[in-house]
């Protein structure tokens, strides 16, 4: 019988050459995991480069805080002689003792009006704005360039953007901020929450912080709101009144807003004066707030919704005209007192100042739109519905004794005449003509520059 082949040596040759395969494929795997692990990290820092970058989407993030945009901005914008030409040249008084303003929001509504008044009376007019599309960018852009005309310059940036308003106080001694900049709109708040904190709160406080700090401190005068009165039931709304029942995350951050300048008011003497803003409206004005919508869908035939309380009353604002707000602003920034303190230490006590500012004349809600009726010579296809809970109040309406007291403020237009002026503006911007009553077009009380 044959024996069995001695395999002995085949056998360990085999093991071996097994063991020499299992290593190097050992090795191959550590090595492609390797691979694997930079490849996977490559993607990850690729990935959150752009998700900060975009995030959150521009869209539905009217003020986002650009990290990346914010170094852009304060790399591209910082630098060039023509920048910083414009910069100087914007921001110079050219009248003797004239103010040299930082107006932030200045390609809004109101932070357009007001830089135009400061500019015209020869103060030095600097604005900031970050033309976010919350609502159309084109007119904001039109409203830059109508500032443009007037050699009044807005630096294109953010509120947060740190880097960039230093090196606005670096280059220019501001004597007053005109704090205009902010994320408007009581029922957006519950789209876009966030937006309210980047802009109100952070943005705010970022601008806060770069006055503390600047050598001399700025006198700073800044927009609050009617709606801090929320839940307020007693009537006309006074300062005195209770402001600690916001009825809209919008009103919290203005109420915050207000405490917030308290606190830098304590510890750093700032000089500050809270305004509250009552419906502002008027030429150039916010095509988010409803008697320009109101105007846009009458004109197209579109259904409007007028909102009733939950007790069938009617809804009402004391819609308070820009020139008259204009005055306003330009009377607290005429009587702020110089801040105290200086590099971030305070000296002494600074002013710290609250006022309204509306039109003390309350209007139902049907009655701006039976005026808007007769001046666009259309009727309204009116849809009356209850107020949904949306953060809307029932009713405002100012005391402003106070602000008349302090710095002579006396609004003076009455809606029909205002809504007549906007009218105006708005067939021509739009050019649309038609319908529009003739003797609405023909009245030359117009502001100059919508002509
Ligand atoms: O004073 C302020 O501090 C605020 O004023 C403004 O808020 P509001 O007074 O709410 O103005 P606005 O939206 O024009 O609604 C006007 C009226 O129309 C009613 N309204 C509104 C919409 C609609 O479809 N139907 C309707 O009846 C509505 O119920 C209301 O009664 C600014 O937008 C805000 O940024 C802030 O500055």
């Amino acid at each position: 019988m044959a024996s069995p082949p001695d395999t002995s040596k085949t056998t360990k040759l085999e093991r071996y050459n097994s063991y020499i395969r299992r290593v190097n494929s050992t090795k191959l795997m550590a090595a492609s995991s390797k691979l694997l692990f930079r490849a996977t990290l490559l993607v990850a820092l690729v990935l959150i480069f752009f998700f900060t970058l975009n995030y959150p989407p521009l869209s539905d993030n009217p003020h986002h805080v650009l990290t990346h945009q914010n170094f852009l901005s304060s790399a591209f914008y910082g630098s060039g002689a023509s920048w910083e030409k414009q910069v100087r040249h914007s921001s110079t008084p050219r009248r003797p003792n004239g103010f040299s303003v930082l107006v932030t929001g200045a390609g809004g509504f109101v932070g357009t009006h007001c830089s135009l008044a400061l500019k015209k009376r020869g103060d030095g007019v600097l604005g900031l704005d970050n033309f976010n599309d919350y609502y159309d960018p084109s007119l904001k852009r039109a409203r830059q360039a109508m500032l443009s005309k007037h050699q009044i310059f807005i630096v294109e940036g953010d509120l947060n953007d740190a880097p960039l308003l230093s090196k606005l106080f670096d280059m220019v001694p501001f004597t007053h901020i005109l704090h205009l900049a902010a994320q408007a709109g009581v029922r957006y708040a519950m789209q876009n929450p966030q937006s309210y904190v980047r802009s109100n709160i952070a943005g705010f406080v970022n601008l806060l912080e770069i006055a503390k700090a600047a050598d001399p401190q700025p006198a700073i005068v800044w927009a609050s709101s009617s709606s801090v009165y929320g839940l307020n039931t007693e009537n006309p709304f006074s300062e005195l009144h209770r402001t600690d029942q916001p009825a809209s995350l919008y009103a919290a951050t203005k109420k915050a807003g207000e405490e917030i300048a308290h606190t830098y008011n304590h510890i750093y003497g700032l000089s500050l004066t809270g305004l509250r803003f009552f419906t502002v409206y008027g030429p150039w004005g916010r095509p988010d707030m409803a008697y320009f919508f109101f105007t846009k869908d009458i004109l197209q035939g579109k259904p409007i919704t007028i909102y009733q309380t939950q007790d069938d009353k009617e809804v009402a604002r004391d819609f308070t005209y820009i020139d008259d707000v204009v005055k306003g602003c330009l009377g607290a920034l005429d009587t702020a007192e110089k801040s105290t303190g200086s590099g971030g230490k305070k000296r002494g006590p600074a002013q710290l100042r609250i006022y309204n500012l509306g039109n003390t004349s309350p209007v139902p809600v049907g009655r701006l739109v039976g005026i808007l009726e007769g001046l666009l010579n259309v009727k309204a296809k009116k849809h009356v519905i209850k107020m949904p809970r949306n953060g809307d109040v029932p009713y405002t309406h100012a005391n402003v004794s106070l602000a008349y007291r302090d710095f002579g403020y006396k609004p003076s237009t009455d809606l029909a005449t205002g809504l007549r002026r906007f009218v105006k503006w708005y067939v021509s911007y739009y050019g649309i003509q038609t319908r529009v009553k003739k003797e609405t077009l023909k009245r030359s009380d117009q502001l100059e520059e919508s002509d």
